[in-house]
């Protein structure tokens, strides 16, 4: 097809020529039958060329179409796959995130207008050399100069292409802001504070600013493409002109035909329009192949938390337990250790509790256990083995964790406590004896269509949860899990007291034969652990059950008095009182 579309000009132009040279002999000998066919012949081929080539143009777009949705779900899928398998650290570093952002920048419109401008490119070079083929029969400095006069338009076109890109890369950090302050803006988590707060004029205003200097700026480059633009055609001008001032006198002269003029001038303009398509496809190549060097740059980069060549077996039933050994560890891009020479051991079959103030380090704890990020010293070790001697995926599927802020999915709330084991074989018995060991299946019942009920309002027919109750369907969720090693951060933070107790007497029984560790700042909740391990400034400073924390009257004990002083004590109200004379100052504040 780009066959056929990059000749169809060139054969055009010769059957114009005839047509006139015809015209020229009829006009002089008198119009007769033999004459008229000698116009309609070339007539009625030129009409028919004049069809293949709509029917083609036509047939274009139903192919650029799909063409555009298989690139744009290629490049998609590739992007979701390398979402999901870099590193957790990837989405906690702003360089990390320009990256992606850039990838996921117009990357799949960019690989299809690579395409086409190579398409586009290989049909115009057809075209270009029949076109210099019938140029050629006047002077061999015909088609050259045609090249020639391209040559200024060709650099201008490569070095603001290189501009655009560099300034592109510059701002991406700029762009992303403005996509965060969208987002804030527009997004149903944000909503109820923009409101109550009234800040949405001045997340508007940082948006404008930043959109305002953007716009500058890209004003700023377009001006110097325009005038970059403007003084290589005015060169090209100047060349057609002389060549058209040449051809003109060789026609005065006799040496050439009317019917070639017609020709030349055809030729001659459409030789110019190919050879600027041919610079602007290669622009084009130029740039969009910058452009997606980032989509190569995103999907080449490494997980560094990584299978090791031979995965050991993960115990089935950990029997031993947790060991963090002489661990050392600091995020990315910081100086100070979070932990230094950390040790703890979680023993199989036990409910640990760590507490400690905010910023301890528990929950790094937690990312450390999963291999979200490894130790800079020491090991954590599972029944005696380094966990990084076990498969990544497999180690990971031993563990529940119920995070600090549980996801709300906007599914049914069968589908939502599946995800807790998407391998698994999803058993609506199953499911609903999670719901039940949560304490949330009395609220899907009352639910409009029960299990099968559309959870969040984004979508239409959704129904919204209190925030105690997505924690509880995400308890649900963990529960559904199977798993041998349950982690709970701060499970109970939106439960009521009445809920809290309820919820505990069940997970006791729940996690009877396994390790469940779990990360709080309440007492009624620690009081009932097997171990609570009491945790300051990435140290262990205390360890031992309630009782014997109680006796030692220290840290664990103070903190305990001061909660229980400040109100009765299992309620809601002296943990949240006592909390709070504590960040008042207290230096012993949990
Ligand atoms: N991604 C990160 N990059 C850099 N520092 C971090 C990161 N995450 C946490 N930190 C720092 O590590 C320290 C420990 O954080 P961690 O979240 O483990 O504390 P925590 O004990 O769970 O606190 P909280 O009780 O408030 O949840 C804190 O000083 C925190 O600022």
């Amino acid at each position: 097809m780009l066959l056929v579309q990059g000749l169809l000009p060139a054969i055009s132009m010769t059957l114009l020529r005839q047509l006139v040279d015809n015209l020229v002999v009829v006009v002089g000998g008198g119009v007769s039958w033999t004459s008229i066919q000698k116009i309609l012949a070339p007539v009625g081929v030129i009409g028919g060329l004049l069809l293949v080539g709509e029917f083609f143009s036509s047939a274009g777009e139903w192919i650029r179409t799909a063409q555009s949705e298989l690139v744009h779900d290629y490049v998609t899928d590739l992007i979701h796959k390398q979402c999901v398998a870099v590193d957790y650290c990837f989405y906690e570093s702003s360089e990390d995130n320009d990256k992606l952002n850039r990838a996921k920048e117009g990357a799949s419109g960019r690989a299809l207008a690579l395409l086409e401008s190579t398409g586009s490119l290989l049909q115009n070079s057809i075209t270009l050399f029949a076109v210099a083929a019938i140029l050629l029969p006047y002077g061999l400095w015909l088609p050259m100069i045609l090249v020639v006069s391209a040559f200024p338009a060709f650099y201008i076109l490569m070095y603001l292409n290189k501009i655009q890109y560099q300034w592109s890369q510059r701002t991406t950090t700029v762009r992303r802001w403005l996509i965060y302050y969208d987002s804030l803006l527009t997004g149903d988590q944000t909503a109820a504070e923009v409101r109550l707060f009234d800040f949405g004029d001045y997340f508007q205003s940082s948006y404008k600013k930043l959109h305002r200097q953007l716009t500058q700026e890209k004003l700023k480059l377009l001006k110097k493409q325009t005038l970059g633009r403007f003084a290589a055609a005015i060169f090209v001008l100047l060349v057609s002109g002389v060549a058209l001032a040449w051809m003109g006198r060789q026609v005065l002269l006799g040496i050439l035909s009317l019917g070639d003029l017609a020709l030349f001038v055809q030729a001659f303009n459409q030789g110019q329009g190919i050879v600027k398509s041919l610079l602007g496809n290669l622009g084009q190549i130029y740039r969009n192949g910058l452009f997606i060097s980032n989509l190569f740059e995103f999907l080449q980069i490494q997980p560094k938390i990584v299978n090791p060549p031979n995965p050991l077996p993960v115990p089935a039933i950990p029997k031993q337990g947790i060991h963090f050994r002489q661990v050392t560890f600091r995020y990315p891009g910081t100086e100070k250790p979070v932990l230094e020479n950390f040790n703890l051991i979680l023993p199989a079959g036990k409910i640990v509790v760590v507490v400690g103030d905010n910023g301890a380090g528990k929950s790094t704890l937690i990312k450390l256990l999963c291999r979200f990020y490894d130790p800079e010293s020491g090991s954590i070790e599972l029944d005696g083995i380094d966990i990084r001697e076990f498969s990544v995926q497999e180690l990971r599927r031993l563990i529940t964790v119920l995070f600090q802020s549980p996801i709300p999915y906007y599914t049914t709330v069968s589908e939502n406590i599946a995800l807790g084991d998407i391998w698994a074989a999803s058993n609506q018995t199953e499911i609903e004896a999670a719901a039940k060991a949560s304490g949330i299946d009395d609220k899907i019942m009352q639910l409009p269509q029960g299990y099968n009920t559309m959870l969040g309002k984004l979508f239409p027919e959704g129904t919204d949860l209190s925030g105690g109750q997505w924690q509880r369907l995400a308890l649900a969720r963990a529960f559904f899990r199977r798993a041998q090693i349950i982690i709970l951060d701060e499970p109970t933070s939106a439960m009521d007291p009445w809920a809290e107790h309820d919820w505990l007497e069940r997970f006791r029984t729940l996690a009877s034969d396994r390790t469940a560790i779990v990360i709080t700042h309440r007492f009624t909740l620690a009081m009932r652990a097997d171990i609570i391990h009491v945790m300051r400034a990435g140290q262990i400073v205390e360890s031992g059950t309630h009782d014997e924390l109680l006796a030692q009257d220290s840290l664990y004990a103070e903190s305990w008095k001061s909660q229980m002083q400040a109100g009765t004590s299992n309620s809601f109200e002296s943990s949240v009182v006592g909390s709070l004379k504590q960040h008042k100052g207290n230096s012993t504040h949990l």
